[in-house]
């Protein structure tokens, strides 16, 4: 059997606001082919933990290794272009361009031939055999011509979706891919990545635990910057440790 890598690995790694520790001494390691989830309490650091491993942020210390590169402290084009990809909380998509354009633009800019390019029809007819794919992995394939700002908001997050996978990533990071979904959007995001994670790595921030339980091989506690509790989804959710954490907060 093939031996299992780490794909993504941190040591240390710490960000610090003006003397406040929102990320303390976090070592962790995903391994290739997992979903992996990071979650706890409101305020815990898990955002910040996803904006140093994309390079958003630059660490006040420790380090971060993808794929055997050091990329402490690389700007978001450098870890993207290694080959880890994001989708975001918020939607970033323009109203007035259609599904099947953001997915071909995507695939274009993972060219590098640049973006200045992109209103060449033929450059973009190369691209639209994979677009359609993509789409279909998604499920919008019949909403390929509809404008991006006219999707319903779970089928704009699955939009996101083909757009980050246009990229190829060997890592995909999704920052709460059901928030602010009802049940049925839910559930249907839940078996897209069920799907989507198929000889992919994915790090994902979620707060919906019935989501991580069916998704995740591991998952990483975080409280107050560090690292509470690790392990697969059973075993972490009966940890008292971390349900003081959740009861703490919710009681706060
Ligand atoms: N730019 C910043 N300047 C100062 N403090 C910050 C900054 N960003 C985050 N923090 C603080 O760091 C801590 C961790 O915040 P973070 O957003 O990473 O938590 P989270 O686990 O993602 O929370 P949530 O689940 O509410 O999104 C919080 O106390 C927050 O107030």
């Amino acid at each position: 059997m093939r031996q299992s890598r780490a794909l993504l690995v941190t040591h240390g790694l710490a960000k610090e606001f003006q003397g406040f520790r929102a990320v303390n001494e976090v070592d962790l390691s995903v391994v290739e082919g997992t979903v992996h989830a990071l979650v706890g309490p409101n305020g815990a650091g898990k955002t910040t933990l996803f904006n140093l491993l994309t390079g958003f942020l630059r660490p006040s210390g420790g380090r971060i290794t993808f794929a055997g590169h050091d990329v402490t402290g690389q700007p978001p084009e450098r870890i993207a272009r290694l080959g880890v990809a994001r989708s975001f909380q918020v939607t970033s998509l323009f109203p007035q361009m259609t599904a099947r354009e953001h997915v071909e633009l995507a695939l274009q800019s993972g060219t590098g031939l640049g973006r200045r390019l992109w209103r060449s029809d033929k450059l973009m007819r190369r691209f639209s055999g994979r677009a359609a794919e993509l789409l279909d992995e998604v499920g919008l394939v019949r909403l390929a011509e509809r404008p991006a700002g006219s999707l319903p908001y779970g089928q704009k997050r699955a939009l996101e979706l083909a757009i980050a996978l246009a990229l190829d990533p060997q890592l995909l990071l999704l920052d709460e891919p059901t928030s602010g979904m009802g049940l049925e959007d839910v559930d249907r995001t839940t078996a897209l990545i069920a799907r989507i994670r198929a000889g992919r790595t994915v790090v994902m921030v979620e707060h919906n635990m019935s989501v991580v339980g069916s998704l995740a091989d591991t998952v990483t506690v975080l409280q107050r910057g560090e690292v509470l509790a690790e392990g697969p989804y059973d075993q972490v959710k009966s940890d008292p440790q971390v349900i003081e954490a959740y009861l703490g907060a919710d009681v706060a």
